[in-house]
């Protein structure tokens, strides 16, 4: 009987986990591949979720997104340590600033993120498959960086929206989530 499949699917498995033993470039480039494999198939996972959750584009969708998000860290042994969660109490509306550096660090973000938080993002997100569906469903509102006048149109409709909302600057907190800021920081 020819069992040459059973190698040949052995090997599959096989490979990467001996090769991320021996080169850590390898080992980087895999996990970062294998984390946008992971976020493409939880956003369609999430998707026909949130549709039959709340009908449509909402930012309730969030809620969701941030629950299947919370998932990821389990797949690669993460652990999150948050201070100053005691600076990240509010009542009211406000605006949460954020500082991130990789499409890692959203993981971080949906540790935090409070519900019916509106994100804005840059409008190549909308493009990038699945996770751009999930985007669009969450309630993201895109900023073409490209064209700087409709950029700015975009954040004077939010800003509309948020003085509509009664956000002022009273309310207004700047946060961060990079490590030394006096605000909140995620490890
Ligand atoms: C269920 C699995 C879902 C996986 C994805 C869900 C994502 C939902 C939240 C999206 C919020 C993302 C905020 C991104 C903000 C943004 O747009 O950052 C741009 C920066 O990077 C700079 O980019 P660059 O200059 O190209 O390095």
């Amino acid at each position: 009987m020819d069992l040459w499949w059973i190698f040949w699917l052995a090997m599959v498995f096989l490979a990467p986990l001996i090769l991320m033993e021996i080169s850590s470039t390898f080992k980087f480039h895999f996990k970062i591949i294998s984390y946008c494999i992971l976020c493409l198939t939880l956003s369609a996972l999430a998707a026909p979720v949130c549709l039959l959750k709340n009908g449509g584009r909402t930012v309730d969708n969030m809620r969701i997104i941030r629950a299947f998000v919370r998932t990821i860290k389990y797949f690669f042994g993460l652990r999150f340590k948050v201070r100053g969660l005691e600076n990240f109490q509010f009542d009211g509306p406000c605006v949460i600033i954020s500082n991130h550096q990789s499409i890692l660090d959203m993981m971080g973000l949906m540790e935090i993120l409070p519900d019916r938080c509106v994100q804005i993002a840059k409008r190549e997100l909308l493009f990038a498959g699945s996770v751009g569906l999930i985007t669009y469903l969450g309630g993201v509102i895109y900023i073409n960086r490209k064209r700087t006048s409709d950029a700015k149109s975009i954040m004077a409709g939010v800003a509309r929206a948020m003085i509509d909302d009664n956000v002022s600057s009273d309310t207004c907190m700047l946060q961060s989530l990079s490590r030394g800021s006096n605000g909140l920081s995620l490890f």
